[in-house]
């Protein structure tokens, strides 16, 4: 199984690289693309760094990791990046491969306003890894994984917000791409 990590990686910090490592370990996949979104529908564009920038910060965090890549594929593709879209293309692109989609349980809360969710529900398991304050109990549907993980309360927003502060995110971000976050965001 190939799982497929669909995120803004405003910046990539060490929640996302702990979810990959976990499921690696957990063996629910056997390796993990970062799907790099240049524009997520619900986001406004005014917060979201460049997308070669936020590419190069995750493809930095990831080189050491053989089985995590960086995914550059909605970058040439309509905005906002609509997921269904990227699953198509990559189910054609890859006819041989499983994917799996792996989100956040922030994510979850609104997966009923995605773009043709009930498709991407009954054509794709999802795994849910849960984050902290976000109660989705209510939500069920057949192909949906919960994670059960240790919780992590690391944000891209708290870290973007700490470096305008000029405080040390150096135990929140991957070694690999700290001075790149550092030198971006300020
Ligand atoms: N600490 C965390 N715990 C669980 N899931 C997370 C965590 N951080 C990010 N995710 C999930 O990882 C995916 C990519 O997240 P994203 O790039 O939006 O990071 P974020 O920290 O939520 O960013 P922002 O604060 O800018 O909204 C999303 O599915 C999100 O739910
Ligand atoms: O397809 C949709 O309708 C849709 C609606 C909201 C979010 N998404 C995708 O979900 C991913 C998670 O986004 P983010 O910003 O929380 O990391 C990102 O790839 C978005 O493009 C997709």
């Amino acid at each position: 199984m190939t799982g497929l990590f669909f995120g803004s990686f405003n910046p990539i910090h060490n929640g996302h690289l702990n979810i990959a490592e976990y499921i690696l370990q957990q063996q629910y996949c056997e390796e993990i693309w970062f799907i790099i979104s240049p524009q997520n529908p619900f986001k406004q564009e005014i917060h979201l760094l460049e997308e070669n920038l936020r590419l190069k910060m995750v493809e930095a965090a990831l080189n050491a990791h053989p089985q995590l890549k960086a995914c550059n594929i909605e970058f040439n593709m309509p905005r906002p990046s609509y997921t269904i879209d990227t699953l198509q293309k990559l189910s054609n692109l890859y006819p041989d491969k499983k994917f799996a989609l792996i989100i956040g349980e922030d994510n979850l809360k609104n997966f009923h306003l995605w773009r043709e969710h009930e498709r991407i529900a009954a054509t794709y398991l999802i795994y849910v890894y849960p984050r902290p304050s976000v109660h989705t109990t209510n939500i069920y549907f057949p192909n949906l994984v919960r994670i059960k993980a240790p919780l992590s309360k690391i944000s891209s927003t708290e870290i973007r917000q700490m470096i305008r502060e000029g405080k040390d995110i150096s135990a929140l971000v991957p070694s690999a791409a700290l001075k790149l976050i550092e030198t971006y965001y300020l």
